[in-house]
This record gives C-alpha cells, sequence and structure tokens, in this order.
C-alpha cells in the first residue's frame, strides 16, 4: 500500500447536506485505529456490517448505527476506509464529524476520495470525471453513459489506440536505429495502412465520445422572435407545463425564463426570452439586452415567427444580428390560423402550432439532429469537451505523422505526441493544476 501521496486522514460527510433516513461519514487514510478505537471501542471485521454505539470522548453515545471497515487497498480510496452509517440527521452527522476531527482525522476537501483513487490507481482520470458525471447527470441515458465511462468503457477505447500506437512506434523507431533497415520495410510491414487505420478508429472515438459529451451537458437553446409570435407557448408546450406566462399582450416576457427539458435524454436548456421590439418601456429594454446576452451564450436559436406574416423586415433584422456560427432554425408558428402543413422545410425550416401542438414532434427531432445527436446508442460513454479536445488534438497529430511519412525522425515525433495526447484523457501524466481544476469541482464527501 503506498504511503506516497497522504499522511494524513480526511474525513466528510458522504450524503446530501438535510434531513435524511440514514446518513454516512465516511473516513479514509494509512491509519485509522484511534478513530475506530475511540468511536467503536473494538475492533472491526474487514467489509462486516457492525451495529455499534459511536462514543464521544466522555464516553456518552453521539449515535447508534452500522460501522464498515474497508483495510486498503482493497477500498474506494486504496487506503483504509471507514464509514459509519447513522441517523441521518445534519446535527448527528456534523457531531460524528467533528469527534472524527478530535480524533485526528481533518475534514476532506471536495473530491478528495476520489482524488486518493486515483493516485492511487483505483480509477484512472476518466473514470474519476466520470463519478462527477453520474452524480451531475442530468438525464437517465446520461447517468448510464457515465456509469460506462465508471465502467472503463472509454479509458479501454483510449487504452487500446495508445497501444496500437507504441506498436506502430516502435516499428518507426527501430527502422531509426537500424540503417540497413529503410522505407521499403515500414512499407512492407504496412505502416501506412496501420496508421489509416489508427486514424479511423480515432474518428470513431470521437463520434462516439461527442454523443457522450451531448448527454453530460446537454444544448443551450434561445427562443427568440418578435412579440406575440408565440416564444413562451412554444416554451411551455416544450416543457410540458405553464413555465412561461402567455398573454396576448405583446411584451409579457420581460426577463429570461430557463427550462431543462429533455428530448430522447439529451439535456436541453430552453431559454424563453423578451420579445425583441424597439421600445421605450426600461424593463423591456433591459429584458432585451438579455435577450441578446442570452443569444450570445446559446449553442442553438430558435427564431420564431408569426406564419400569418412570414418573415417580416423585422426578423431579418433579427437574423442579421445573430452571431455568424450560430445555428438558426426558424419556426413558422400558428399554423392553425392559416391551416398550413405542420413540418419540417428544408433544414432549416419548420412549421407548428404550438397552440394545437402539430409539428412539435417534428420540430423536437429536427432539435435533435441540429444538436448532433445520433439517437440513443446503448454504447455511449460520457466524455468532456477536455476529452474531446485531446482526441482531436491526437488526429492533428496522426495527420502530420501521415505528410511526414518519408521524413522519418519527425513522423516517430508526432506518434509520439499523438501517444502523449490521448494519455491526457486517461491522465497516465497529469498535472498539479489540471487535477487541481477536475477534483475540485466535485462535492465534498466524494
Ligand atoms: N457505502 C458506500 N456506498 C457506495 C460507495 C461508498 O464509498 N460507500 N461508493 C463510492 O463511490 C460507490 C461504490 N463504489 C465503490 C467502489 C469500490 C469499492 C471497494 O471497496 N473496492 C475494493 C473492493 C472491490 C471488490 O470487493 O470487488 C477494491 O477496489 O479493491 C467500494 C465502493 C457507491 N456506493
Ligand atoms: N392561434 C394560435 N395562437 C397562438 C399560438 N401560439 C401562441 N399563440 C397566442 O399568441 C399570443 C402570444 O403568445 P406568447 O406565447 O405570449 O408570445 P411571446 O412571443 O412569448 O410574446 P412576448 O412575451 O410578447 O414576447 C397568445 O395569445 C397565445 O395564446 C398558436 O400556435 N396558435
Ligand atoms: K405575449
Amino acid at each position: 500500500m503506498t504511503l506516497l501521496y497522504h499522511p494524513d486522514t480526511i474525513a466528510a460527510i458522504a450524503t446530501a447536506p438535510g434531513r435524511g433516513g440514514v446518513g454516512v461519514i465516511r473516513v479514509s487514510g494509512q491509519d485509522l485505529s484511534a478513530i475506530v478505537a475511540g468511536l467503536i471501542g473494538r475492533a472491526l471485521t474487514p467489509r462486516h456490517a457492525h451495529f455499534a454505539k459511536f462514543k464521544d470522548e466522555d464516553g456518552s453515545v453521539i449515535d447508534e448505527g452500522l460501522a464498515l471497515y474497508f483495510p486498503g487497498p482493497n477500498s474506494f480510496t486504496g487506503e483504509h476506509v471507514l464509514e459509519l452509517q447513522g441517523h441521518g440527521g445534519p446535527v448527528v452527522m456534523r457531531m460524528l464529524l467533528a469527534r472524527c476531527v478530535a480524533l485526528g482525522a481533518r475534514h476532506a476537501e471536495p473530491g478528495e476520495f476520489t482524488k486518493r483513487a486515483f493516485l492511487n490507481s483505483k480509477l484512472d482520470l476518466a473514470q474519476a470525471e466520470a463519478v462527477a458525471d453520474l452524480i451531475d447527470a442530468q438525464s437517465e441515458a446520461a447517468a448510464r453513459s457515465a456509469l460506462k465511462s465508471l465502467d472503463g468503457a472509454f479509458s479501454r477505447e483510449i487504452n487500446t489506440l495508445v497501444e496500437e500506437l507504441i506498436n506502430l512506434r516502435m516499428l518507426v523507431e527501430a527502422t531509426i536505429d537500424f540503417p540497413e533497415e529503410d522505407i521499403d520495410f515500414l512499407e512492407a510491414a504496412n505502416a501506412r495502412g496501420r496508421l489509416n487505420e489508427l486514424q479511423a478508429q480515432l474518428a470513431r472515438v470521437l463520434a462516439t465520445a461527442s454523443q457522450g459529451r451531448l448527454l453530460r451537458e446537454g444544448m443551450h437553446v434561445v427562443l427568440i422572435g418578435q412579440p406575440n409570435v408565440g416564444k413562451s407557448s412554444l416554451m411551455n408546450a416544450l416543457a410540458g407545463e405553464e413555465i412561461a406566462i402567455v398573454t396576448d399582450i405583446a411584451g409579457t416576457t420581460r426577463d429570461t425564463v430557463r427550462e431543462l427539458i429533455q428530448l430522447d435524454g439529451v439535456p436541453l436548456h430552453i431559454i424563453d426570452t423578451a420579445g425583441l421590439r424597439e421600445t421605450t418601456d426600461t424593463v423591456e429594454q433591459i429584458g432585451i439586452e438579455r435577450t441578446w446576452r442570452a443569444v450570445d451564450k446559446a449553442d442553438l436559436a430558435l427564431l420564431l415567427l408569426d406564419s400569418r406574416e412570414g418573415v417580416t423586415p423585422h426578423d431579418e433584422a433579427i437574423l442579421e444580428r445573430l452571431p455568424p456560427a450560430l445555428p438558426v432554425l426558424r419556426v413558422f408558428n400558428k399554423i392553425d390560423l392559416t391551416g398550413e402543413t405542420a413540418g419540417v422545410v428544408g433544414e432549416t425550416e419548420v412549421h407548428v402550432s404550438a397552440q394545437s401542438g402539430s409539428g412539435l414532434d417534428e420540430l423536437r427531432t429536427r432539435l435533435l439532429h441540429m444538436a448532433g445527436w445520433h439517437g440513443a446508442n446503448e454504447g455511449v460513454f460520457i466524455a468532456r469537451e477536455r476529452h474531446l479536445d485531446a482526441i482531436r488534438r491526437a488526429a492533428e497529430h496522426l495527420i502530420n505523422a501521415g505528410h511526414a511519412f518519408h521524413a522519418l525522425e519527425l513522423f516517430a515525433e508526432e506518434l509520439r505526441l499523438a501517444q502523449v495526447t490521448l494519455n491526457e484523457i486517461t491522465g497516465e501524466f497529469s498535472s498539479d493544476d489540471l487535477l487541481g481544476v477536475i477534483f475540485s469541482r466535485f462535492c465534498i464527501g466524494k
């Protein structure tokens, strides 16, 4: 068992703050004997649920509950772990935690248990991140895919790629080291074919990881348009409840209204905004400023239009002001008043009635398509932008390698860089800064 990293013992309330039926205190360290002796007063059989009285300094009972002892290295953190399952009231939990601290533990920082699990090689970095992503999952599909990554599905893909990269590198290094070997030798060993295969594999992993990122982060979809076109009505229809106020008074929505909905397990943050028009009303003006700010942060905009009017010069002006890279879906609303057919027209147009609901299914499908969702796929593992970034950079190095096929030193170097870049995902070599950023976002007790 490693003593390298952490001489000190950490403790935290592992259960959510507030009242609960049962609350759990978790303690991890190299030597928990003083804490076990002080709290329980007898030795604990490994991985066995003991009913025990948890004692205070003066021998009085703080709580009675279950104590579990996991000797390292066979524990979540790889260190010795003690769990106290007490009555889940905030006061009891605080008293138990304070007792652990009095007996030599210190309060754990956010993510510190999982960080220790990582440093003790119980989990790699992608798995450790998946622990947080599982806890933060906003849909069932996101939770399932986080569990896949926690189970190592993503890491295995990366490790397979890294192994194949190493094999190819060995081949190239051998060609460099033995001058009698030359390009023909590489050709004969199908180095180019293997490079192509690596590129194809990396592209597949990127595609799956992109789906995983979408499940984790969702999309920010902003509803914009002139007053009274039906933005709030559409928001409510998509959410399935009355979230935004709907009236026939133009300028009803004066602030941005946010709601999280799920389509096919993909979390969509829908933002209803104040209708865009010239106004002298100060409150409405502020709302309109907020609309533009929401637009700047959005991944996708729905421009709502009144079917009876079509695209007016005012709408053209709105379109002009949108960021050029922002994908826009034009939603012609109120087709119940014009008798138009519901559904999608081309890539960027859909005809609906927020009131009757016609065309909304087509709108949902179109939204998912624009988000880049390819349908609920069993194999999707959760991923983060950090991972996608590393995969894209590794792919660049493989492209560079392909161009350097006849400059062996350069070819070898690009392969090495691709490997190092992929290793960032599983955290083979990771900086303290990166670990700090990742684990500080965890909750306390995890
Ligand atoms: N009570 C409790 N429930 C919990 C956790 C916990 O720490 N405590 N977990 C915390 O996140 C999750 C489960 N994760 C865990 C992961 C590994 C080990 C563990 O003891 N691993 C040992 C033994 C493995 C085995 O027996 O197969 C090891 O890896 O060596 C425990 C919990 C969710 N539920
Ligand atoms: N007939 C019909 N009326 C609709 C439809 N959608 C919305 N409306 C009506 O249009 C009016 C304006 O709807 P809202 O949803 O408040 O429009 P908005 O774009 O949010 O308006 P602002 O808050 O002013 O920006 C209300 O009277 C709605 O009932 C529709 O599909 N068909
Ligand atoms: K309105």
